[in-house]
């Protein structure tokens, strides 16, 4: 049996702004510092020990994962840092206040945008400083793999692969991996590993910083999954993420 344990960052300034933050760079907040070292000291209370790490090339996640692995008394862990891992291009959305955007367009719009599977926000144009073309850390990427913007079927167009052809083989070589990512890259992945269609995802929401540990086969099909920690905690946190796009009532 493998376990492998997958994360989404701990809060993040535009988590707090409640702003689209998709690829933009942003940090945690010091409750995503605090809610990551959290989580490190419950996989410590656990028992839980790495061989390897991976995580995106965006900071919100890289120093999640750092915290989560300095409580565990383990920065010796190799890290592998991967675009793929990235959250979902979010598009033109991104920097935009996620319940304003729900005021102006209407709930059920924001819903589509945020979880429908196959329908992307509108793009960032070619000539936006912010689209990724700009950004050094994806010049080796070609034009075709740049998203300007993605739908979560694009996400696990990506994420699927990388799973498959890095992550996979090492699981199998017996290397206990824990994976810091995003919400909507770990649904990507989720959706793969559990096999959930794409209507039923709309309704998966991933809470920050919480350890959520997959006990695989050997053929890397998942056996069970669970949430460390309080689960009246994490249920409370879910419903709080689906409820980030909905507009304020008056
Ligand atoms: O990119 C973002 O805005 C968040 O990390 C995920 O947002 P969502 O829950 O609105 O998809």
């Amino acid at each position: 049996m493998h376990k492998l344990v997958l994360m989404r960052h701990g809060e993040s300034q535009w988590n707090l702004d409640n702003r689209f933050t998709g690829w933009t760079d942003v940090d945690l907040t010091e409750k995503g510092r605090e809610e990551a070292r959290r989580a490190g000291a419950l996989l410590k209370q656990e028992g839980f020990e790495f061989d390897i790490a991976y995580t995106s090339v965006l900071k919100r996640a890289i120093r999640t994962l750092w915290l989560t692995l300095d409580e565990l008394d383990a920065m010796y862990v190799p890290v592998i840092n991967d675009w793929h891992l990235n959250e979902r291009h979010y598009g033109a959305l991104q920097g935009l206040n996620k319940s304003e955007t729900a005021a102006k367009y209407g709930d059920e719009q924001v819903l589509v945008w945020r979880r429908a599977y196959a329908i992307a926000p509108n793009p960032l144009d070619i000539d936006d400083p912010r689209h990724p073309r700009f950004d050094p850390r994806y010049a080796s990427l070609s034009p075709s793999e740049l998203p300007a913007t993605e739908c979560l079927k694009d996400t696990v167009d990506r994420v699927v692969p990388f799973w498959n052809d890095t992550i996979a083989p090492s699981l199998r070589a017996g290397k206990r991996t824990i994976i810091a990512a995003h919400g909507n890259s770990l649904r990507a992945l989720i959706k793969f590993l559990d096999g959930v269609s794409d209507e039923e995802i709309v309704g998966l929401n991933i809470p920050t910083a919480q350890p959520l540990v997959y006990e695989l086969d050997d053929d890397l099909r998942p056996i069970r999954h669970y949430y460390l920690g309080n689960a009246d905690e994490i249920q409370a946190a879910m419903a709080a993420v689906a409820a980030q796009g909905k507009a304020k009532q008056a």
